[in-house]
C-alpha cells in the first residue's frame, strides 16, 4: 500500500508524543510559557515536537518538517530547567536524547513548504491542554500540494462522545484514497470511520472552538441555524472537531474569522491532518468561500479565509447560507 512506511512512522511517533503529553499532565508540569506572540506553549508541546521530528529524521532523513514550535526560547539560559525536564521526558522514548539533541530535533521543525514535507502541530489546542480539556497531536504528510497522510492523537477524547464517561484516548489515521480509521490508544482496537457522508437527526449540530477569540461564534451559530440546526453547538478544543464530524457525532465545524482580525490567516498545521481524516470519512472541507485549502503555498494559508468542514450532504447548503451573510 502507498505510504505504508510513512504511516507506521507517523503512528508510532504520535503515540509516543501522546504518552509524553499525558505523563506531563499527570505530573502536573503543564504550565504556560509565553511565546513572543503572547500565545502559550508548554514543555509538552516542545517535547512532542522533539520526539516526532526525531522519528521523521531517522526514517526519512531528506524530509522537511513544517512545525509550529521552535527552540529559540528554550535555548536561552533562563530556560535550562525546562530544557532538562523536556530532555528527561523525551529520553523515556528516545534513549539517545540529550539537551543539545532535543534542541536540534525541535528545530528540525523549522522547514519550508515544498514538493514533499510534513506539517506538525505537536499540541493543537494548547489552551485546552492547559485546562485539562481536549487537545490533539497532529501530523500530516503533504506531497505536490495534496495531503496524503494524516495522523491525529487525541489522548483525552472519548472513543464515543455519547459515552462521555467511557474509555478515552483515540488516534485517527487517514491515507489518501485508503479511508480513515480510529484506533483506541489503550487497546489498539481499530475501526473504520465513515460517519461524515450524511447528517442525521441525532448528529444535526455544529462543533466550534472553546476559545471565543478563535472563531466568530455569533456568525457560526447564525449559519448553523440557517441550515436548520437548533441543538446547542458542541464546544471542543483542537482539531478533534474534525474527528467528531468524521465520526458522525456532529455534522458541521465552522471556523469563521472575526471582522476584528482581518489579517488572521490559518496555519497549515492546524488543519492538514484533520482535513484528510474528515474527507476520508466521507466529509467535505474548504474555506468559507468554497475554495480548497492551500497546504503547500506557505505555512499560513494566505489565500484562504475561514473553514467549512461538514458532512457531505449539507455542505452545499452551508456554503450557500454563508455566502448570503458575508
Ligand atoms: N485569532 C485566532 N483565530 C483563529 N485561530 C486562532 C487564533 N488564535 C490562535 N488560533 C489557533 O487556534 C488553535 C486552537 O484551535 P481551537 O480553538 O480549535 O482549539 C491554536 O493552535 P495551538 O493550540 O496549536 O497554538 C492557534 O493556532
Ligand atoms: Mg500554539
Ligand atoms: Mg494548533
Ligand atoms: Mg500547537
Amino acid at each position: 500500500m502507498p505510504y505504508e512506511l510513512e504511516k507506521q512512522v507517523a503512528i508510532a511517533s504520535v503515540i509516543q508524543a501522546a504518552k509524553l503529553c499525558v505523563q506531563i499532565q499527570q505530573d502536573r508540569l503543564a504550565a504556560a510559557i509565553e511565546k513572543p506572540d503572547f500565545s502559550p506553549v508548554t514543555i509538552a508541546d516542545l517535547g512532542a515536537q522533539a520526539i516526532i521530528c526525531q522519528a521523521i529524521a531517522a526514517a526519512f532523513p531528506q524530509d522537511v518538517v513544517v512545525g509550529e514550535e521552535d527552540a529559540k526560547l528554550l535555548r536561552q539560559p533562563q530556560m535550562s530547567e525546562q530544557l532538562e525536564q523536556i530532555t528527561a521526558y523525551v529520553r523515556i522514548h528516545v534513549s539517545e536524547a540529550s539537551a543539545d539533541r532535543v534542541l536540534d530535533w525541535i528545530d528540525r521543525g523549522n522547514g519550508k513548504v515544498g514538493d514533499r514535507f510534513w506539517t506538525l502541530d505537536p499540541i493543537d489546542g494548547t489552551k485546552g491542554f492547559l485546562r485539562g480539556d481536549r487537545y490533539a497531536i497532529a501530523l500530516a504528510l503533504i506531497e505536490n500540494g495534496e495531503v496524503k497522510l494524516g495522523v491525529m492523537g487525541c489522548p483525552t477524547l472519548p472513543l464515543d462522545l455519547n459515552q462521555p464517561q467511557g474509555e478515552r484516548g483515540v488516534l485517527f489515521v487517514a491515507v489518501k484514497g485508503q479511508g480513515a480509521t480510529q484506533i483506541a490508544l489503550k487497546t489498539g482496537a481499530t475501526q473504520p470511520i465513515l460517519g461524515a457522508r450524511t447528517a442525521n437527526k441525532s448528529n444535526f449540530r455544529s462543533t466550534e472552538s472553546v476559545e471565543s477569540r478563535h472563531g466568530n461564534l455569533p456568525l457560526q451559530r447564525a449559519i448553523a441555524q440557517a441550515v436548520g440546526m437548533t441543538a446547542e453547538p458542541l464546544s471542543i478544543d483542537s482539531m478533534a472537531k474534525y474527528a467528531v464530524v468524521a465520526r458522525g457525532e456532529a455534522a458541521l465545524y465552522l471556523r469563521l474569522p472575526w471582522a476584528e482580525y482581518p489579517d488572521y490567516r490559518e496555519n497549515i498545521w492546524d488543519h492538514a491532518a484533520g482535513a484528510i481524516v474528515l474527507e476520508e470519512a466521507g466529509g467535505r472541507v474548504s474555506d468559507m468561500y468554497g475554495k480548497p485549502l492551500e497546504f503547500a503555498t506557505n505555512a499560513k494559508m494566505l489565500n484562504n479565509r475561514g473553514i467549512i468542514a461538514s458532512s457531505s450532504d449539507i455542505y452545499d447548503a452551508v456554503l450557500a447560507a454563508l455566502q448570503e451573510k458575508v
